[in-house]
């Protein structure tokens, strides 16, 4: 089981406010005692406002590399691409120093271009300084979506991404091939936090603490990692 903080706030602006200074606390902590710091950043309407504000943070950015948690297979001109939603929030103003490592390559298929990834994100300061999660309504995270192609292998594979097929759904909409954090990647983690919005994903969220399959609600593994430090963070 992980080490588990839940934080309820009232409102977005609320959670907004501690996340982007647990951040800049977190990343300037690390640079101090490591002189570098990595964070994992998912894409999403719940993190971003926290994003821009530490896009305008005077931070050592230089020192600090970016790294997705998940990306569709597509273009990073793409308008449902993560790399360009990761660009045109945190990576303004200051933070476009940082270094940014994207998943997406020239390899036709998320398959065919996992061992590029994986190479790029071996090469990533381990572990990883913190991993911002995000949790759909069908229970996935990062892009560990129920019952897609690949999710089993994510779930025991030792490297730290992963290839994934997710059976189309409102959730997925078309664009189903993606690369992900495998779950070793995940747990490869200093400290996880997982951002909820509403209270249907609330209840979503409450499920998967319950005993069940990890294939249905492949949050469920996260939850079971042991020895992951995992931050909670939900509002309405
Ligand atoms: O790549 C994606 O499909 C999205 O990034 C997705 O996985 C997102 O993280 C969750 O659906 C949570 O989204 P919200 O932050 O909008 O609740």
């Amino acid at each position: 089981m992980v080490i588990l903080n839940e934080k309820f706030f009232d409102s977005k602006d609320e959670m907004t406010e501690h996340l982007a200074s647990l951040l800049e606390n977190t990343l300037s902590q690390a640079i101090e005692s490591d002189a570098a710091a990595s964070i994992l950043v998912s894409g999403g309407s719940s993190p971003a406002p926290a994003y821009k504000r530490l896009s305008g943070l005077d931070l050592d950015w230089s020192k600090i590399t970016v790294a997705m948690v998940d990306e569709r297979w597509v273009s990073p001109s793409h308008e449902k691409s993560n790399e360009a939603f990761i660009n045109s929030t945190l990576l303004q103003d200051k933070a476009s120093n940082a270094v940014f490592v994207t998943m997406k390559n020239e390899q036709q298929s998320a398959i065919a271009g996992q061992s590029e990834v994986e190479a790029r994100y071996q090469s990533l300061k381990q572990p990883f300084d913190v991993t911002i999660l995000g949790m759909g309504p069908d229970g996935h995270t990062a892009s560990l979506f129920p019952h897609a192609d690949g999710l089993e292998e994510g779930l025991k594979t030792e490297q730290l991404v992963c290839a994934i097929n997710a059976k189309e759904s409102e959730v997925t909409g078309s664009i189903t091939e993606r690369m992900s954090l495998s779950l070793s990647g995940i747990a490869n983690t200093k400290h996880a936090i997982l951002l909820i919005s509403g209270e249907a994903k609330r209840t979503v969220y409450e499920k998967a603490k319950e005993q069940g399959s990890e294939l249905d609600i492949p949050l469920r593994a996260v939850l079971g990692l042991p020895d992951l430090k995992l931050s909670v963070f939900w509002c309405p």
